[in-house]
């Protein structure tokens, strides 16, 4: 069991003011922030939510029993006598303090951190699979699940809370694990969550418009992802990126060179100025071909990801696992080793004259993207499946539908996670964006895959965007899903029957 003088940690955070008294053999067994996770000897933070704010337990957590309190807000009313330790930001004082009590994990490891608005899920399994490939000992986290050990772990956030990132750090240095892959969202960064880290590279792979609800302009949006490149690595405090890998192809890149002090490596699938470049781009159905230029040498390199912002993951990954001394003969051998990523342009096998894909496309960039890397290899018609999001970002309900019904032959527009938004707002505001006729509505979402499917002809291919990997949970509990992949191998199973009847 850990268990850590408090002065010590106390003595990593910024401070404003001390109210009660600090002994100085006082220890503390855990920190929390969640009152009702207090146990006797323990932390308690308050962590302001947008749901609620975590000031309004220190009562609850006081009755539990904990020993210190940090609290940005005047709680001494209600806190007791247990000492309280004032900060003008719990969410980085947390971090620092989670650091601190796991002792810096962080430290042992190699740490790749990805942040951008599309393409951290893939880039973190590739970097994970490269180096698995090469019999490193890794660990990951991301919106789909997290890799400590052997041990898959499913998650709720892109990014968790800095306890939860820290604790499951120090499971991995005590597993030996050599490195550590995860997503950073913009909002992890903003909240602090990832403040501190020990980071070796930060891949920004690119910016485009999402979590408007959130950061409310563009600029805030930039600036949070420019958190993890500005580290500066004077001391624990801080934390430190000592590479960032950058996408040359983004136009936002020269703002974030300027923004590190890190060495910057460029990628690019255009400019072969850039220090990874890729060259000879092809790709199948099935597979990308293409070679990567380097100072000058060329590495043939194989992966089963298809699609033009594929080869750019893959660089990023690439880069990455090269500034911390991998090898490019080797790692570009050890791209082939991802299969595919769940929900990522995911082929749902079995059907025996067209393409079904799943895709996780719900930004309007991500859907051109996949929607243009389908187009190219399709023979016949390419009919698309997708909703909106409830709740969030309602500007990019009519980009999406237009862009949509514009790169594909035929749209079923239907039902995503409405959240407690009402279905019927959500779709007038996607159908006012669209300005062809080749759509339709179909509400329920697994009557319109399966709609989707049964109209299929050969050579067709049918892909159903927006929820990629996620199924049976809303995060508001007021609908329910079904995998996509799930409900179009029925479908496609459906239109085999039939057709061989
Ligand atoms: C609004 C928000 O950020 N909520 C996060 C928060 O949830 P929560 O329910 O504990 O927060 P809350 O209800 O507002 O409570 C605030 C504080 O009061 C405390 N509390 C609450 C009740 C109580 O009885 N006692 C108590 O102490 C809570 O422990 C918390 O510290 O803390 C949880 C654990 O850290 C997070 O999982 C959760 O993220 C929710 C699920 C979420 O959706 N967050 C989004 C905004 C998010 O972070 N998204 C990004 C980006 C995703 C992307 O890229 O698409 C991500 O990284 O996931
Ligand atoms: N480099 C890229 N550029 C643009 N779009 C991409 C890129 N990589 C993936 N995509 C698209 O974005 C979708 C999500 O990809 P991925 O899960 O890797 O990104 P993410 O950044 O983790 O997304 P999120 O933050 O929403 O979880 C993919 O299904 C694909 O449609």
């Amino acid at each position: 069991m850990i268990c850590v003088k408090a002065t010590d940690l106390i003595d990593v955070i910024k401070m404003k003011k001390i109210v009660g008294t600090l002994t100085a053999d006082l220890t503390i067994n855990a920190i929390s922030q969640d009152s009702r996770a207090i146990q006797p000897g323990d932390l308690f933070i308050c962590i302001e939510g947008t749901q609620v704010d975590g000031h309004r337990y220190v009562e609850k957590a006081a009755a539990n029993g904990a020993s210190l309190i940090v609290a940005r807000k005047d709680i001494q009313a209600i806190a007791g006598d247990v000492p309280v330790v004032y900060v003008s930001d719990t969410g980085k004082a947390m971090s620092l303090l989670a650091n601190r009590f796991y002792d810096y994990p962080s430290e042992a490891m190699q740490v790749i951190g990805v942040t951008g608005t599309n393409g951290k899920t893939t880039v973190t399994y590739l970097v994970e699979a490269i180096l698995k490939g090469l019999h490193h000992k890794t660990g990951l986290m991301g919106t789909i699940e997290m890799h400590v050990g052997d041990e898959v772990i499913k998650t709720k956030n892109t990014t968790p809370d800095s306890i939860t990132m820290q604790q499951s750090l120090r499971q991995m240095v005590d597993m030996e694990t050599e490195y550590f892959t995860l997503e950073l969202s913009s909002i992890a960064l903003e909240m602090g969550r990832a403040w501190g880290l020990d980071v070796d590279v930060a891949i920004m792979t690119n910016l485009t418009h999402e979590h408007m609800e959130f950061h409310h302009t563009m600029e805030a949006y930039a600036e949070s992802k420019k958190l993890i490149f500005s580290q500066l690595g004077n001391g624990r405090k801080n934390g430190r990126t000592k590479t960032a890998v950058l996408n040359a192809d983004d136009e936002t890149i020269h703002s974030y060179r300027i923004a590190t002090a890190a060495e910057v490596i460029s990628y690019s699938v255009e400019d072969e100025t850039a220090d990874f470049f890729a060259a000879n781009i092809s790709y199948s159905q099935t597979q990308t071909h293409f070679d990567l230029i380097v100072n000058g040498e060329s590495y043939p390199v194989v992966t089963n990801l298809v699609g033009l912002y594929n080869v750019s993951n893959t660089l990023a990954a690439l880069a990455a696992v090269y500034a911390t001394g991998i090898a490019l003969e080797d790692a570009t051998k050890a791209v082939a080793n991802l299969e595919g990523v769940a929900g990522r342009l995911e082929i749902v096998p079995g059907a025996q004259d067209i393409g079904v894909y799943v895709d996780f496309a719900h930004s309007p960039d991500a859907m051109e993207k996949v929607l243009s890397v389908v187009r190219e290899f399709t023979k016949g018609r390419l009919i698309s499946v997708f909703g909106g999001a409830g709740e969030r970002e309602h500007e990019k309900r009519p980009i999406m539908a237009r862009i949509g019904t514009e790169l594909s032959d035929h749209v079923v527009l239907t039902t995503d996670d409405t959240g407690k938004e009402p279905q019927e707002q959500i779709i007038e505001m996607m159908i006012a964006g669209i300005e062809k006729d080749n759509y339709e509505y179909i509400e329920n979402r697994e009557e319109a895959i399966l709609h989707a499917i049964a109209m299929a002809e050969p050579e067709d291919t049918v892909i159903i965007l927006g929820r990629g990997h996620e199924s049976d949970y809303n995060d508001k509990g007021t609908m329910r899903y079904l995998l996509d992949s799930e409900v179009a191998a029925r479908a496609i199973a459906a239109r085999n029957a039939k057709r061989s009847r």
